[in-house]
């Protein structure tokens, strides 16, 4: 059965994850006492749907319902789980978290984004929530603080798992948990900086960005410090810069005062660095920076990547009555090019892809390549037959055209929202020694696999196009 969110207070950050939850396959339910709350909310998934996708090379569950409600008692009526995302006050906290733990059933999930109040503050008056702080773009970051009662934060680690998160569950409640304490002492130093006037908004952006940002993403403080020590690692890293902390290198103890001066100097330095683009653009930009970035670390298994790839192991794969389903997947922005459709590289990427997902099908899959068996593609030919445009799902079928002994013969169906095929690519494959690099049999288990796709497949009529070459007549 279709699970249910509710999500309270559909702002920045609810807006996330009414798209996180969406996308998963969750229907949603929104309460918002803004009345713009259904515009903001449409346009942040709208940015979703170009982005999270792109990460997948397999198609995400269908998507969810949305709906929009007046009250609470229907955005919460028969939900799995229940997400507070209004405004950083405790007291409007207490009121609504208190009145969601009376409306909510017993079996949902109440969690608070809250920044930074702990689940003993937020629970004083009587609610029963758990802290679940995300990171924005919730659709796109997989970190979700996890503080409050085990018996609350365990199944609620399994669901943020299974929507692609990453559940980080506190040892001990804190206030700020553990990723904003840092963030916080970071924004503290930038706004030393600019009010002594030694860096502007874009120069400090631009030391995060040209360096440690980049090196954060992939190994976080500890793992990059520990390389830093040389040969040595973490204990000469430790010798060498440990009494640098007792220099005067951090104004962290004091915060500078939010005169009018300040929040005018920041804000205008700011409009002056990235007031070109709008929000939204800018949201685009991010998004496709970190698409780009995650899927670079999916390929090492690294931090974020290793999420999605986690996720993306544990989601169906589809099936068809005659051919079998070789891929389904959303056709990422990032396909695109300058004439406004899929790029032909991207038609072999993903007919490479269906390769791949045929070769796990007859059992030649990463333990078999592991043990030093593999197919090497010695030959394709893509017929482009009509445009794939951002957004559409690309579903592939495959049809064996021949498959005996050392040879694999592949004919690829791209397929797109219309249902017609879209191109075609067809593909012959060598089985190889990975050690001597030259030809050799298949084992018996995947020749017996193969040969029962072939066997079942030589009874259909040869795909359209199978066969041409470049420049024939029709
Ligand atoms: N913006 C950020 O970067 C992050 C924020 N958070 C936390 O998420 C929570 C929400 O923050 P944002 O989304 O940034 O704020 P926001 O101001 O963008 O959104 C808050 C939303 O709550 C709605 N709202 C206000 N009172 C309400 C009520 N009584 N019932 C229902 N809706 C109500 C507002 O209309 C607004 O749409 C805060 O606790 C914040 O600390 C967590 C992670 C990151
Ligand atoms: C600024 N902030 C404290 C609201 C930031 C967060 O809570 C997390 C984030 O997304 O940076």
């Amino acid at each position: 059965m279709t699970q249910k969110a509710a999500i309270i207070g559909g702002g920045v950050i609810g807006g996330g994850w009414a798209a996180r939850f969406l996308l998963n396959g969750w229907d949603v339910a929104v309460f918002d006492t803004d009345p713009e709350a259904q515009r903001k909310i449409g346009e942040v998934i709208a940015n979703a749907r170009r982005s999270l996708p792109a990460l997948y090379d397999k198609a995400l569950p269908g998507e969810g319902t949305l709906s929009f409600h007046d009250d609470l008692t229907s955005a919460v009526a028969n939900a799995d789980w229940v997400q507070e995302s209004i405004p950083e006050r405790l007291g409007l906290k207490h009121k609504v978290l208190g009145g969601l733990s009376e409306l909510a059933p017993g079996k949902a999930i109440i969690g608070s984004s809250t920044s930074g109040f702990k689940p003993s503050e937020l629970n004083e008056k009587g609610a029963r929530a758990i802290v679940a702080h995300p990171f924005n773009p919730v659709y796109l970051l997989p970190l979700v603080e996890l503080v409050g009662d085990p018996v609350a934060t365990q199944p609620a680690a399994d669901i943020l798992r299974d929507i692609g998160m990453f559940p980080l569950v506190l040892r001990k409640e804190i206030d700020a948990h553990i990723a904003d304490r840092l963030l916080e002492a970071v924004w503290r130093e930038s706004l030393w900086l600019v009010k002594d006037g030694v860096a502007t908004t874009e120069e400090i952006d631009e030391a995060i960005r040209m360096a440690f940002g980049i090196r954060w993403a992939q190994m976080g403080l500890f793992e990059t410090y520990r390389i830093a020590g040389g040969e040595a690692g973490m204990k000469h890293f430790m010798a060498q810069f440990g009494p640098a902390l007792k220099w005067p290198w951090t104004k962290l103890m004091d915060v500078p005062e939010f005169t009018d001066e300040l929040v005018d100097l920041i804000a205008g330095q700011s409009d002056a660095q990235s007031g070109h683009l709008s929000i939204r653009e800018l949201e685009r930009l991010r998004d496709d920076n970190l698409v780009g970035m995650i899927r670079a670390l999916k390929k090492t298994g690294s931090g974020a990547g290793d999420v999605i790839a986690t996720h993306e192991a544990a989601l169906e794969h589809p099936s068809a009555p005659d051919l079998p389903v070789t891929a389904k997947r959303q056709i990422p922005q990032s396909w695109t090019d300058y004439n406004g459709h899929m790029n032909e590289a991207h038609y072999l990427e993903a007919a490479a892809a269906a390769t791949d997902r045929f070769m796990e099908m007859i059992g030649a899959d990463a333990d078999y390549i592991a043990s030093g068996k593999s197919y090497f593609t010695t030959e394709n030919h893509i017929r482009y037959l009509d445009e794939m445009l951002a957004g559409e799902q690309l579903t592939i079928t495959t049809q064996v055209l021949k498959g005996e002994g050392k040879k694999l013969h592949l004919f690829h169906m791209l397929h797109g929202d219309k249902g017609t095929i879209t191109a075609t690519a067809e593909t012959f494959l060598l089985h190889v020694d990975l050690n001597t690099r030259s030809s050799c049999m298949p084992t018996d288990e995947v020749l017996e696999k193969l040969t029962a796709f072939a066997e079942k497949h030589a009874g259909l009529p040869m795909p359209e196009g199978a066969g041409r070459y470049v420049g024939q007549r029709s």
